[in-house]
């Protein structure tokens, strides 16, 4: 209970130890306008946080090392975490002589388009920069992130944003109105690659208009953003995992204002600003998905 409400704890011997919640996000808009020479896609696509969050502790050690936990027993606890990477990055690049202890409380699913190693990432760049005093401003952490992955830097922002380039060019934008997100996840996770890798640009029926989309978030339009939520990798990983499109369907059928899939999936989401709308799409959603999430929108 006390570590939700301080964030900070001096230790015995001056040691510090601090916590940093990463929030998992969603995309309301997800286009993508070409391919690049370097591999991966031009994207345009506006994100905004949700409140459902992995929450990560941060503790002085007496060795030069990182030392990484997790509850999870999905992700790996060595380089091959973001999280990880994350540190080593900021280690080298500020000739950091001190090691950390990390302890990660995951609770945001794993390889769901929700961006939680992005988020963890995010986290740990802005807990090691307050633990080792480095005074980084937001713009140097973004640049840290770009080299972890494309999401990283709109993670250390948060809020809500239009994300263009391969999504590290970051726009800032007024908070989403007011708002439940039902998240249904189905027990298997997408590669991201993979389904960049499976789209035909060339085959795109319709592009989100990112344009009105930023409008009805500026003008707090709850039913016109829901209305105009749009994802051009969902015909993608429709394809590759037709039970995807399927839960899609019948979250449709529970009137919710707009239903999507978020980022690459298989998360999809409905989105309703009734509270009696969302307890209703939650407990029906239960009765044919395990994983089910009734989360507010950040603001
Ligand atoms: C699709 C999105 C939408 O928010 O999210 P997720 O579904 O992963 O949450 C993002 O574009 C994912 O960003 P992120 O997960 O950080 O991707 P990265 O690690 O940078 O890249 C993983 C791989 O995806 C492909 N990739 C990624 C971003 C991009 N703009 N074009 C690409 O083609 C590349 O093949 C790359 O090697
Ligand atoms: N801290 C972390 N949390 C989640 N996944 C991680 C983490 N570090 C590395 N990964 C790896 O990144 C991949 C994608 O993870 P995640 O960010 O959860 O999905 P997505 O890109 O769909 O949003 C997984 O294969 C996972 O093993």
């Amino acid at each position: 209970m006390l570590k939700c409400m301080i964030d900070t704890v001096k230790m015995d011997g001056g040691m510090m130890k601090l916590w940093e919640k990463a929030p998992a996000k969603i995309n309301l808009t997800l286009d993508v306008i070409g391919k690049r020479d370097d591999g991966y896609h031009e994207v345009e696509m506006i994100m905004t946080m949700i409140d459902l969050a992995d929450r990560l502790s941060f503790e002085d050690i007496d060795e030069n090392r990182i030392i990484l936990e997790s509850n999870s027993g999905i992700v790996p606890n060595d380089e091959r975490n973001l999280i990880y990477k994350a540190a080593q990055i900021l280690k080298t690049k500020y000739q950091i002589e001190r090691g950390v202890h990390i302890v990660l409380e995951k609770n945001i699913p794993v390889a769901a388009g929700l961006a939680g190693g992005s988020s963890d990432a995010a986290a740990a760049l802005r807990g090691l920069n307050r633990l080792w005093n480095l005074n980084l401003t937001e713009v140097e952490l973004m640049k840290a992130g770009e080299e972890i992955g494309s999401d990283v830097p709109f993670c250390i922002v948060r809020g809500t944003a239009l994300a263009t380039g391969r999504g590290e060019k970051i726009k800032k934008l007024p908070p989403a109105p007011p708002g439940w997100a039902i998240l249904a996840k189905l027990p298997i996770g997408v590669s991201t690659a993979d389904v960049y890798g499976a789209l035909k640009l060339e085959e795109i029926k319709e592009h989100p208009k990112t344009n009105q989309m930023i409008q009805a978030i500026e003008q707090q339009d709850f039913l016109q953003m829901s209305g105009l939520l749009a994802n051009v990798l969902e015909e993608v990983t429709f394809r590759l995992y037709p039970e995807v499109k399927q839960l899609k369907e019948q979250l449709q059928q529970f009137g919710a204002d707009g239903v999507l899939m978020s980022g690459s999936g298989p998360t999809v989401f409905a989105l309703t600003n009734k509270e009696s709308k969302m307890k209703r799409i939650y407990n029906g959603l239960r009765g044919f998905c395990k994983e089910v999430y009734a989360v507010r929108l950040l603001r």
